[in-house]
């Protein structure tokens, strides 16, 4: 069935450079605008999607044989959606049924059991009167159709990466949000993270087996860096006819979502790929925070606190802890923000230096006049050129090909004790914690215990509703379906601009170390 373009359509105005690259762009048209040849009458009760190439861009006209046309194009010429794929844009047949969830004893009694098709979740909340409507990604959640029979899912969840408080409760809520919510049986673990596709056996996961995973750090499936070979995986999938994949990783791991996704494409198999970004780092782009953060800050309170007591206990005491943060410093930033007896906070995305006016040396001999003590907290990212420099080191990768850090906690211990008792004569009593493991080893906290089962239940939903190549999470606090390009396209880093760094700044009063170049390029 073709669609023909008439000049509606062709009114349709979507400049190239509001387009990005890497993403569908939804247009919202009113059916009366676009006319399609017996668009609504050939198959009933199957959400239609079609696409449509105009100008390089690709524009996803949608609409609903139940007549929920999305949105109203003369009014909203400005409104884009960045929607997500679905298994019908690739097998165009596949018969949908009612959702089983509308029988369920627990959703019966809501007020609004499905989400509609036309809820979006707006990227950009802080507007004026004039502003463009912007950006919006689908909100996650049940839908009134699914694409798949319960006794036909054959699902399986892996895990991958570095650990993250909390993936064993996402683990535990894919098994029990698939059983529960839609009377899935099928669930295999896939051990030791993408290369456990195909060279470790799968395990069989129940609510029973999962039941009380949430309580330990770690993951029940195991983890790895590196290992992913695409055909291999999906040769995998298909050997043992898994249709629903679950994938809980960091920006690694969902562009290899992102690869998996499209090879199924490509193969033409039903097949839903789902992503649940992970990472301790929060480096994780569009999405509000990622699930284990808020504990993780607050287990970095603990060493902090040790920290602080050490110090204050001595003449000169000198306290380091160091906390993850590769490239992002929102561990570091948050910790020291929560925490209130810290003095100065060094993360990766603000250059700091040594020697001379306005460098730290000076800043620590001048709060320890003040206060006799310092405490120091460093992201493990911090100044990594500088020891590099320093340390003639070479640039070393782990086996997913991440940047290799060297211990820029043990290098400015150093530089402190030959700076301050070689130089300027002072005896400082250096205490260095490094409970960067610690952090991340943690159970989640109560409330990221919340958040990751939100984060479960919403890939369920959106793998039943045959959405496919998606991520899920937070947009401005409410849960959304997002291409997964759009999470790995760029990494979230703290804004040496925003007003959250300049609160840091207010309660450390440490230098900013910063001259103007350097704020223009950060911003
Ligand atoms: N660009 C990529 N394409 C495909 N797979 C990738 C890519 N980058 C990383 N991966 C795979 O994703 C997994 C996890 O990546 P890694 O960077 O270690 O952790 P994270 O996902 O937490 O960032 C590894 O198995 C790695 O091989
Ligand atoms: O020693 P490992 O397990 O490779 O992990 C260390 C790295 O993992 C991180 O926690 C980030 O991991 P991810 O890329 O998996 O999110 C970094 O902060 C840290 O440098
Ligand atoms: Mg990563």
């Amino acid at each position: 069935m073709e669609i023909t373009l008439t000049s509606a359509a062709q009114s349709l105005s979507l400049s190239r450079s509001s387009v990005p690259s890497t993403s569908l762009i939804s247009k919202f048209t009113p059916i009366s605008s676009l006319s399609f040849t017996n668009f609504a009458t050939t198959k009933q009760f199957s959400v239609r999607r079609r696409l449509i190439r105009r100008q390089n861009c690709l524009i996803k006209v949608q609409a609903s044989t139940d007549g929920a046309i999305t949105a109203n194009q003369e009014q909203n010429d400005d409104f884009i959606l960045e929607d997500v794929p679905h298994l019908t844009d690739f097998l165009p047949d596949l018969p949908a049924c009612p959702n089983p969830l509308k029988k369920s004893q627990a959703y019966a009694i809501v007020k609004r059991t499905f989400v509609s098709p036309e809820d979006v979740v707006a990227q950009k909340i802080v507007v004026q009167k004039d502003s463009p409507r912007g950006k919006h990604f689908r909100r996650a959640g049940p839908r009134a159709k699914v694409y798949f029979q319960p006794e036909e899912v054959r699902a399986c969840i892996v895990t991958c990466g570095g650990l993250c408080p909390g993936i064993n409760t996402v683990i535990r809520e894919i098994v029990c949000g698939l059983k529960d919510m839609y009377g899935v049986g099928e669930i295999l673990g896939i051990q030791g993270g993408y290369r456990g596709f195909y060279s470790k056996n799968t395990i069989q996961l129940t609510p029973k087996s999962v039941n009380d995973i949430h309580k330990r750090g770690g993951t029940f499936l195991q983890t790895s860096r590196g290992g992913h070979d695409t055909n291999k995986i999906v040769d995998n999938i298909q050997d043992r006819g898994i249709n629903q994949v679950y994938i809980i990783g960091g920006d690694g791991t969902q562009k290899g979502a992102a690869e998996i996704y499209k090879e199924v494409e490509r193969r033409g198999i039903k097949v839903a790929v789902a992503g649940i970004p992970k990472t301790i780092d929060n480096d994780i782009a569009v999405i509000d925070k990622s699930f284990g953060f808020d504990t993780a800050v607050e287990e970095a309170q603990r060493a902090i606190n040790a920290a602080h007591v050490e110090v204050e206990s001595v003449e000169n005491g000198v306290g380091i802890v160091k906390l993850m943060g590769r490239y992002s410093g929102f561990i570091a930033m948050h910790a020291t923000l929560a925490s209130r007896d810290v003095d100065c906070c060094l993360i990766p995305e603000s250059p700091f230096y040594l020697e001379g006016q306005g460098g730290l040396f000076e800043f620590i001999e001048e709060r320890l006049k003040e206060n006799s003590h310092i405490v120091i907290v460093l992201a493990e990212g911090a100044g990594q050129e500088y020891v590099a420099q320093s340390l003639h080191a070479a640039d070393e990768k782990d086996a997913s090909g991440n940047k290799l850090l060297l211990d820029v906690g043990l290098w400015l211990t150093q530089k402190f004790k030959d700076h301050f008792t070689k130089v300027r004569k002072m005896g400082i009593n250096m205490k260095y914690i490094d409970p960067t493991y610690m952090i991340r080893a943690v159970p989640s906290n109560a409330s990221d215990n919340i958040y990751c089962t939100l984060l479960a239940q919403s890939a369920v939903h959106g793998a039943m509703a045959g959405f496919t190549g998606f991520t899920v999470g937070p947009v401005n606090s409410r849960h959304a379906y997002i291409p997964i390009s759009r999470v790995t396209e760029a990494q979230n880093t703290v804004k040496l601009t925003d007003r959250m760094w300049a609160r840091l700044l207010a309660s450390t009063n440490q230098p900013s170390f910063l001259n103007s170049e350097v704020v223009q390029e950060n911003s």
